[in-house]
């Protein structure tokens, strides 16, 4: 099987500095991996050049692009593995658009505080081609639902949501156009515990159905033991241990994994 994206070497500095170093492997359909490590670990550089907001100093990201559903004869040739760190920014820019997706910690950095919850979805399905608006609104409404946000607050814009809306908001937004790929950086980070908990839930319920691949960064444990079916523990910008989420947080092999595991436990 092709995987859908394939890291391979992916290096960063800044200046002299190791943001991460050589950081390789596979994810398959249908899989999520989850990144885990101390804060400054290399964790977010990692994603972010995965991801194409920063530009690697070495390595490759290849995406297993899929053919366009309609467009000229190039572009049906244009489709299959392709590094994304290499390819144009108007193409690199469409992939973000429909088959990537971002769920940054901050809702608010994903998403436009001025612009109502049924535009902050709607304008995505617009900026793949939707034109309709009836049909745009009936999907916004839908994908409300979905992240068990009121219907009847459709019109009414971020700012007046609580913390967690405003993240299932986000993951709404996100969502909506169907990507083959999402990336969640600290996607629970910085919400209460039990606002936590339901977005989790949510997520997970999500993350099944729609079987989605995603890359999630995170510090907490209990976000990649109930989401992830493979993680890869970092620190000073490299990979120490990698392995089904299961055999790795039940026996971590590596001193650094190890204490990981056993500082969450104590708490
Ligand atoms: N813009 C920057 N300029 C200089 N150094 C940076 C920059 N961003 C990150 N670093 C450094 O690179 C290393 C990796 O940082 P990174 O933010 O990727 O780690 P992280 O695991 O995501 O941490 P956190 O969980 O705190 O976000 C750290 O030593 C950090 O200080």
């Amino acid at each position: 099987m092709t995987p859908l994206l394939s890291v391979q070497g992916i290096t960063k500095h800044y200046g002299t500095h190791i943001g991460c170093a050589d950081v390789s492997f596979d994810l398959y359909p249908g899989e999520v991996m989850g990144i885990v490590g101390e804060s400054g670990s290399g964790k977010s550089t990692l994603l972010n050049c995965m991801a194409g907001h920063l530009a690697p100093d070495a390595g490759r990201v290849v995406f297993d692009t899929r053919k366009p559903p309609q467009g000229d004869a190039a572009d049906h040739e244009n489709h299959g593995p392709r590094d994304t760190v290499t390819m144009s920014e108007p193409e690199r820019r469409m992939l973000s658009r429909t088959d990537w997706a971002f769920v940054h910690q901050h809702a608010r950095d994903g998403l436009r505080m001025g612009v109502s919850a049924g535009g902050n979805v709607g304008e995505r399905l617009m900026a793949v081609g939707a034109r309709n608006y009836a049909s745009i609104r009936d999907q916004a409404t839908d994908w409300l639902g979905r992240v068990e946000i009121d219907a009847g607050r459709i019109d009414d814009r971020p700012t007046t949501f609580s913390g967690g809306m405003q993240q299932r908001l986000q993951i709404a937004r996100n969502l909506v156009t169907g990507p083959r790929l999402v990336f969640m950086d600290e996607p629970t980070g910085g919400l209460d515990v039990s606002v936590q908990a339901r977005l989790l839930d949510l997520l997970r319920g999500l993350v099944r159905d729609m079987g989605l691949s995603a890359i999630i960064v995170t510090h907490d444990l209990a976000v990649v033991r109930l989401l992830a079916d493979r993680i890869m523990v970092m620190k000073s910008g490299r990979v120490v241990e990698s392995g089904l989420t299961d055999q790795v947080l039940d026996d971590p092999q590596h001193a650094y994994s190890q204490l990981l595991v056993s500082s969450v436990l104590q708490v």
